[in-house]
């Protein structure tokens, strides 16, 4: 049921001005990753995906330099390869990946939520409520090989998967520091990190903005596992092999068993929860706040 609301969803994000005009087109060309049978990559601009037909799994390597910051282009490109995924039997599991040296993900695009119109912030929110539904909800398993630093929305995408290897260097850390930067992590991204490292974890992670560098991830919850950087592709790899071992209508069922009531408290209030964001996004305030972290982000450099 709510899978099937999914694709309600997701069919109409896919109609919406932002997302008309994309669609997979072949990318780069050569032999599948690992596949051998001539199943070629396919991606598009900002997302790579090399398909392993054989094994019935797909990398998706996100690949928005510098940071792989999630941008409106992107989550719409991340959305498509998901569905295309998804709506082909061949595969059964994703390892989502950076493409991005040294980074996963920096999480939303702060350059959406500063200085747009409300309009701007209406559609850019809805595709990030999507990106979450599409990927907490996928009927794949989704293993996050994380082989960069990975903050705030970042760290969410990664909390979408079924299990989450991370690269041991201590500049990868890991958490939801939306405080940090003056914001407020929404119900949904709390709820996500409350199911995965319970109540008094996140309550202290999220009003801290705690980001996690490896050993403390992996105590916490925030990871399951911590591997030398050079294993992380393959240790996602075995990792997938065991989940596809289950059978997988029961474990798709579990799955949705588990996740369902937190997805529905979205799929309820998603318009409620649009106009918050909006209503909080569009405060002087905020906005100040926002402005001010990117100007840091710059300075770093000079
Ligand atoms: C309501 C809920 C809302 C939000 C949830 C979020 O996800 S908010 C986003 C939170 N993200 C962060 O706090 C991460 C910010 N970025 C960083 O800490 C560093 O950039 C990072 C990821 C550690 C990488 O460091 P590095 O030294 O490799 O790169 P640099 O900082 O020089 O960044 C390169 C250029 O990218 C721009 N940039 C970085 N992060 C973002 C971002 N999230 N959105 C948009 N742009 C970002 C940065 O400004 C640099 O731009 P440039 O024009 O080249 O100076």
């Amino acid at each position: 049921m709510a899978l099937a609301v999914g694709m309600r969803v997701l069919t109409r994000a896919l109609l919406r001005p932002w997302a008309r005009g994309l669609r997979v087109a072949p990318g780069r060309t050569g032999p599948a990753a690992g596949g051998g049978d001539g199943m070629r990559c396919f991606g598009s601009p900002r997302v790579l995906v090399e398909p392993d037909p054989a094994a019935g799994v797909a990398v998706v390597k996100m690949r928005n330099p510098p940071v792989n910051s999630l941008s409106l282009e992107f989550l719409t490109e991340l959305l498509i390869s998901l569905e295309k995924l998804e709506n082909d039997k061949t595969f059964h599991g994703i390892i989502l990946t950076s493409d991005c040296p040294g980074i996963f993900s920096a999480g939303l695009d702060l350059t959406e939520m500063c200085g747009r119109k409300p309009e701007h912030y209406v559609e850019y929110w809805k595709a990030v409520q999507e990106t979450w539904l599409r990927f907490y909800l996928s009927n794949l398993v989704v293993i996050a090989a994380i082989n960069g630093v990975s903050p705030a929305g970042g760290c969410l995408l990664s909390l979408t998967c079924d299990y989450r290897v991370l690269a041991n260097n201590p500049k990868y850390t890991i958490g939801l520091n939306e405080t940090l930067l003056g914001i407020v992590a929404p119900f949904w991204f709390k709820d996500t990190m409350v199911n995965t490292i319970g109540h008094r974890a996140t309550e202290r992670a999220l009003q801290l903005g705690l980001l996690f560098p490896p050993a403390e991830a992996l105590r916490v919850g925030v990871v399951d596992q911590v591997v030398p950087e050079d294993q992380v592709q393959s240790t996602a790899r075995s990792v997938m092999a065991q989940w596809l071992a289950i059978p997988d209508h029961a474990r798709q069922l579990t799955k949705t068993l588990m996740r369902k009531p937190t997805a529905d408290r979205l799929l309820t209030e998603r318009d409620a929860d649009i106009q918050t964001f909006v209503r909080f996004i569009c405060r002087d305030s905020v906005q100040k706040s926002l402005h001010a972290y990117l100007e840091k982000l710059k300075q770093k450099k000079g």
